[in-house]
């Protein structure tokens, strides 16, 4: 791994591989790795959070994990970002402390979403309370509204965030409103943040506000078509970045109107990739057959602008 270079590009969402019957199943996270790396161009990973059902995840189950992924992909990814949220803010500190121990590029965090923070001091006292125990690893909060029901502003959050939490890297913005994410970037002291973008349908609008990067689900299947959009983007060739944003947006569509969310996503991995995913976790059910067919049919009657 290529040590504290700034974060920036795609990072992939990974998905967590089970067992058909449903335990996690670490043998094919270095085939996963390798997949990443030399089909989707995508060097960056964020380990156990939503696409990675890391809160349906068990303690000792997301430790293994964090060690598989950093153990693979060691001389072969730039970073590792653990997902460390919890509910329970002891576990939340005991595992920002292993993401610590084992050398993780960076960790995440949730705000908590059962007995929520109703303010931004109350939510800010949870992530300082977490990120103080891994005192050197950078701290990304992790806003992620339609899950978790919190909407405190970004915006808001971030004054004076530094003095409270020192190693405040950056925020993973998973929400649609473009007006909180702009605000948070255009504020000359927050130039050393960095700000990736979570909704992966509409990534081209945040680059356009000046986002740095993206964390999401697709860029383990579309990693490598996204990444030529970014190329266009700096270009600049706006109109080819749109040509790649409107045929994600197209596939994306139709997978929204068919039902997706994660387990669809591992489904619609393990079709592209060739490697088995397994199942979600209850209380998420196993795409249909009909779905993995459909979705294979739609990404495969793409024509992308590279010819593939
Ligand atoms: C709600 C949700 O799962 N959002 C995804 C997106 O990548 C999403 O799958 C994509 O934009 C398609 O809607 C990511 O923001 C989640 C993510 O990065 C994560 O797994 O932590």
């Amino acid at each position: 791994m290529t040590p504290r270079k700034k974060l920036e590009g795609l990072v992939a969402a990974t998905v967590t591989p089970m067992t058909p019957d449903g335990r996690i199943n670490l043998s094919v996270i270095h085939q996963y790795v390798d997949y990443l790396v030399s089909e989707q161009n995508v060097k960056n990973i964020f380990v156990n959070g939503t696409t990675g059902e890391g809160l349906s995840l068990s303690i000792q189950e997301r430790k293994q994990l964090a060690e598989e992924w950093m153990c693979q992909g060691k001389d072969k990814l730039d970073h590792v970002i653990i997902h460390v949220g919890a509910l329970s803010l002891l576990e939340s500190q005991e595992l920002a402390r292993h993401a610590a121990a084992i050398g993780a590029s960076g960790i995440a965090v949730i705000a908590p979403s059962f007995f929520k923070p109703t303010n931004k001091d109350e939510l800010l006292g949870f992530l300082q309370k977490v990120a103080s125990e891994a005192p050197t690893v950078p701290f990304y909060y992790y806003h992620i509204p339609a899950m978790t029901g919190v909407k405190i502003r970004v915006e808001e959050l971030l004054d004076g965030i530094r003095e409270q939490i020192p190693t405040f890297q950056g925020v993973k913005f998973s929400d649609t409103d473009l007006l909180d994410l702009a605000q948070c970037i255009n504020k000359k002291e927050r130039e050393q943040f960095v700000f990736l973008y979570g909704v992966d349908e509409q990534l081209l609008s945040a680059l356009a506000i000046g986002a740095n990067g993206a964390v999401g689900s697709t860029y383990n299947y579309l990693g490598r078509k996204t990444n030529l959009m970014l190329q266009a983007f700096a270009k600049p060739d706006l109109a080819l970045a749109r040509k790649y944003q409107f045929l994600t947006g197209e596939f994306l569509s139709f997978v929204i109107k068919l039902g997706f969310g994660v387990a669809q996503t591992k489904a619609v991995m393990t079709s592209v990739s060739g490697i088995p995913m397994g199942p979600p976790r209850l209380p998420l059910v196993g795409a249909s057959e009909e779905f993995i067919a459909k979705a294979k049919a739609k990404l495969e009657s793409i024509v992308w602008p590279d010819g593939d």
